[in-house]
């Protein structure tokens, strides 16, 4: 069993908690906060020892009924893997600690590529990551447009991608976050860092993005436009969306035009926390023009889709798992990912 720690129990951490824990080859040794409150007392319940920063804070954990198994520095000591979901930018100070004990160590998107000097989507470069010391997954969105750039570009040869990104204010439980009644152009500068991180994974792809903040939190919404290199039909893409298990089809039938009745659908289907781990494309969306010029809309739920990405890249690192193919079965399998259709 390859042992993880989760440093960061937050909205990515506590999702990738609970897809660890329910793979065949890996467990949970701990999960770490810096403060006492209820994502602590869920993971108190889930039975993950919990482990905190700032050891000196114990009391207050104690005090709040919450069992404290030691210091976050002991804990890296127990894990085989480290997957490090603290806030963005905070993951970086914490590469010496895992130096220190040599442990393996994989960063979320909030962190720059340089950190770990790879960055990792398994549908585009899972082989690349077997064996590695460090990995990032990149962010949400750049998760979103990897997966279906790389399977158009493997088939009918991409030229140039354009998108943009309408990205969700804040997350659902972020009570701090904004905007509360604005669009803002974030970054009003491009390109967006989603084009430049598509290319820390796929890097031949010709690539300029947008993305703008709107005041909602359930997902974010892309529109792509991508420039083929050779002819293809609207039936051929929907058919290579369907065969792909982290690319799902929103049909017309299904009468779903938005985020929210998307993210009512999949709670619906009792997903765990109405998660959405694949790309919602909206099929109805899907233009081919003059053969080469193809356009599409797509939900990405921020929350949910580099989780399973997440599982990959520890399998991958750990390096018995050889194939994307079979490591992406297994995820999927465990957490009970089948992509709607
Ligand atoms: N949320 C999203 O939509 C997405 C986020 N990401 C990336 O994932 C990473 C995590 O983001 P997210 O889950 O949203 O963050 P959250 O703020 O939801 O969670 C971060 C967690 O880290 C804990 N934490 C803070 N500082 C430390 C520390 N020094 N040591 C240990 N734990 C600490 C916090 O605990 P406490 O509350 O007790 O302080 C909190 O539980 C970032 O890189 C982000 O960019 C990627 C894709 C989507
Ligand atoms: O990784 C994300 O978005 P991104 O791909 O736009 O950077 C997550 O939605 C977190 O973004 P945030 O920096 O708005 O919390």
């Amino acid at each position: 069993m390859i042992k993880v720690a989760v440093n960061g129990y937050g909205t990515i951490g506590k999702r990738v908690a609970d897809a660890v824990s329910c793979q065949p080859d890996m467990e949970i040794i701990g999960v770490s906060k810096t403060k006492p409150g209820a994502e602590a007392y869920v993971a108190q319940k889930r039975g993950y020892p919990l482990y905190i920063a700032d050891i000196s804070k114990k009391d207050a954990f104690t005090k709040a009924g919450i069992q404290v198994a030691g210091s976050v520095e002991e804990m890296i000591q127990k894990a085989d893997i480290v997957v490090d979901a603290t806030p963005g930018g905070v993951g970086e100070g914490n590469k010496a600690l895992y130096e220190k004990y040599q442990k393996k160590a994989i960063w979320e998107g909030g962190e720059e590529h340089e950190v770990a000097g790879f960055s990792f989507n398994a549908s585009c470069n899972y082989e690349q990551a077997i064996g590695r010391q460090y990995a990032r997954v990149v962010s949400c969105n750049t998760t979103g447009l990897c997966r279906i750039i790389k399977l158009i570009d493997s088939v009918f040869g991409v030229k140039k991608v354009r998108a943009t990104m309408v990205r969700r204010g804040g997350d659902p439980g972020d009570i701090k976050r904004g905007p509360i009644d604005a669009i803002v152009l974030n970054p009003v500068t491009i390109p967006s860092h989603h084009g430049p991180d598509v290319q820390s994974v796929l890097p031949n792809i010709n690539i300029i993005t947008s993305a703008m903040i709107v005041p909602t939190t359930l997902m974010h919404m892309h529109f792509i436009n991508m420039e083929l290199k050779n002819p293809a039909t609207k039936e051929q893409v929907i058919e290579l969306i369907k065969a792909h298990s982290r690319l799902g089809l929103i049909e017309k039938s299904t009468g779903i035009t938005s985020t929210a009745q998307l993210k009512e659908f999949t709670s619906d289907l009792l997903r765990p926390r109405g998660d959405l781990w694949e790309n919602g494309i909206f099929a109805d969306s899907l233009s081919v023009l003059d053969g080469t010029d193809l356009y599409l809309f797509q939900a990405i739920h921020q929350e949910a889709d580099v989780v399973v990405e997440t599982v990959d890249c520890i399998r991958a690192m750990a390096g018995d798992v050889k194939t994307a193919m079979e490591s992406i079965a297994m995820t999927n399998k465990a957490v009970g990912l089948t992509a709607i259709r």
